[in-house]
């Protein structure tokens, strides 16, 4: 792990000043003042891809990938998908080159799931996305509205924006399931792989500049929409193997893609279909229908807002929440059942 002095010269860029002084430093916290930041696009088995700037830790050093571990002083501490950290070592990504991550910078956002809705422990699975795109069959397979929901609720949740892709336009009439989520306000694009691919223009602009979580249940056509946006990921499609009974992503962890033109990053997740919703507060729920909200002011204490003396009934039924009123309303409840699991 030593530096080769063809990678390094005496003009290393430094791209954060010296904290060195500032703070005191503790005997087994080294300071690693010459860190270089990276973002880490993919995870398996303890080993971290890391993709690291042109420029940075040695001014004649490329954009490049850099394989790395975690450093010991960091613990237990996760390191996912989407992470931004610092990298000491061997940062010249060559061959053989091994990194150690000594920092994970604070997240703007973390998603979370839990095993099932009881499961005490959650998992960050992708940290620092802006928003969450849940792709969904219009047929062949069938939607899944309360999976839909559920990940709404994931999004809603991790801050994320919900963005809902519905694949297979070719194959089933989009109105009924739009009508359905009409009242949810939540942006849609329509897209069949038929075409010319329908639609993909028009997702390609919801997800630039945007660090995008894909999800979605198997056979919904999710990697031939990731490997129509990122042509180079190859990610595998396909239906069930034959003869394991497993798709072909046996990987459970993320990978992040950047989309060719443009700054978007796609977050491929195979194996993630749906989000236990354990670590989801439920009064948090209701700040997502900013319409329906002021009308739990007749609320009891405590209100579920899924009970009967919740006063959400009669002010929709009154009206004050407009003629959407009632399907939103719905959807609340909805959501909160799938927080409880009663709906699965
Ligand atoms: N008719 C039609 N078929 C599609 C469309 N998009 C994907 N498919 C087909 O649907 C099947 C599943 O597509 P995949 O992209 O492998 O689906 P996936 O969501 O990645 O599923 P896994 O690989 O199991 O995770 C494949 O046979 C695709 O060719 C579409 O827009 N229209
Ligand atoms: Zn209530």
């Amino acid at each position: 792990m030593s530096r080769r002095a063809s990678d390094y010269d005496e003009s290393d860029v430094r791209i954060r000043p010296s904290r060195r002084g500032s703070r005191p430093r503790s005997k087994d916290r080294p300071a690693h003042d010459d860190a270089v930041p990276g973002l880490v696009t993919a995870v398996d088995r303890g080993r971290y891809t890391v993709l690291v700037a042109k420029g940075v830790g040695g001014k004649r050093l490329p954009e490049r990938v850099v394989m790395a571990m975690k450093a010991r002083e960091l613990g237990r501490k996760g390191i996912v998908v989407g992470d931004n950290v610092d990298l000491v070592g061997d940062v010249g990504g060559g061959p053989d080159a091994l990194a150690r991550i000594v920092r994970v910078q604070p997240r703007t956002s973390v998603l979370r799931r839990t095993a099932d809705d009881t499961d005490p422990v959650e998992r960050v699975i992708v940290a620092n996305a802006d928003q969450l795109v849940i792709v969904t069959a219009l047929a062949n397979p069938e939607p899944r509205p309360r999976l839909i929901d559920r990940c709404l609720v994931a999004a809603y949740d991790a801050d994320l924006d919900p963005l809902l892709v519905l694949t297979k336009a070719d194959l089933a009439d989009r109105a009924p399931f739009l009508q359905t989520y009409a009242p949810l306000d939540v942006p849609h694009v329509v897209t069949s792989s038929e075409d010319d691919f329908l639609g993909l223009e028009q997702l390609l602009d919801h997800l630039e500049g945007r660090v995008s979580v894909f999800v979605g249940h198997s056979g919904v056509g999710k990697s031939t929409l990731v490997n129509a946006l990122v042509p180079d990921a190859n990610r595998a499609t396909g239906d069930v193997n034959d003869v394991t009974g497993r798709g072909r992503h046996t990987s459970t962890s993320a990978v992040a893609l950047r989309l060719p033109d443009g700054d978007g990053w796609v977050i491929d997740t195979p194996g993630v279909r749906s989000f236990g919703l354990a670590h989801v507060d439920l009064a948090r729920i209701i700040d997502h229908f900013p319409d329906l909200e002021p009308g739990t002011a007749g609320c009891p204490r405590g209100c579920t807002h899924d009970e009967p003396e919740c006063a959400l009934d009669e002010w929709v039924a009154s009206g004050q929440a407009g003629p959407a009123g009632p399907s939103r309303l719905e959807s609340l409840r909805r959501l909160l059942r799938a927080r409880s699991g009663e709906s699965d």
